[in-house]
């Protein structure tokens, strides 16, 4: 039976890449994605924006809206200081799976809680199931349609706390045109562009940072 992309991807994982090692697990899957096939990964270049912004922030209660493979899951959970959490949302259960194994090999499982689900449902449970209190960081890579309605269920759900982050993949390609009209002229945040390109493309794109301000 045919392979999928995610599951030829992890191949190249576990081929070209070290167990334990995050950084040669990003590495392995840009390299994929560069020479064998697209795949809607954040990528190196927006990457390394997130990265920056992980770091700086120093989260200790991280949600991630869209697994997918496990990229962006990778490079947030090798960053996170010591009993931070990661808890990272997958509504296709065969990405789910590809994700655990990627999160798996580069050694990072005991930071990430992946769930499998839509945001919907799991948004409003994040505090009963999960013991958390407010989130930190929020990296938004879903469907670019639900941008918007999982912030607005953020706020209600009363998962945002002053100094809240949330950094949205995808702003300018494929474009969350109702998140941003939402976020750039609330009064609630204080939002800056970081201006890059589509992964592994010359294409435009670009990352929202948004500061909640309670
Ligand atoms: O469509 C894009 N991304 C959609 C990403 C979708 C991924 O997020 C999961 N999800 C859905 N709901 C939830 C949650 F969290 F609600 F449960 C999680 C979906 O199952 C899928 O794995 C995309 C497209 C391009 N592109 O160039 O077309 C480039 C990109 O970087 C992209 O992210
Ligand atoms: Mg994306």
């Amino acid at each position: 039976t045919q392979s999928t992309r995610p599951q030829r991807l992890l191949a190249a994982v576990h081929k070209k890449a070290t167990r334990g090692n995050p950084r040669s697990v990003v590495k392995a899957i840009d390299e994929f994605c560069n020479q064998n096939e697209w795949a809607m990964n954040v990528g190196n270049e927006k990457g390394e924006i997130l990265d920056s912004v992980v770091s700086e922030t120093n989260p200790g209660c991280v949600l991630e809206l869209g697994t997918y493979c496990g990229y962006s899951t990778v490079r947030i959970a090798s960053l996170l200081p010591p009993h931070a959490q990661l808890i990272t949302l997958e509504f296709n259960p065969d990405n789910a799976a590809v994700a655990r194994q990627v999160i798996a090999w580069a050694g990072v499982a005991e930071k990430v809680r992946l769930v499998e689900g839509e945001s919907g449902e799991w948004i409003p449970k994040m505090k009963e199931q999960f013991g958390v209190k407010t989130f930190d960081l929020v990296f938004l890579d879903h469907w670019k349609n639900r941008y918007l309605l999982d912030t607005k269920l953020m706020e209600e759900c009363g998962l945002l706390k002053k100094g809240s982050v949330l950094l949205a993949d995808n702003v300018v390609c494929p474009g969350a045109p109702d998140y941003l009209e939402y976020i750039r002229n609330s009064p609630q945040y204080k939002s800056q562009f970081f201006k890059s390109h589509l992964e592994y493309t010359k294409a435009e794109d670009g990352l929202e940072k948004s500061v909640f301000l309670g």
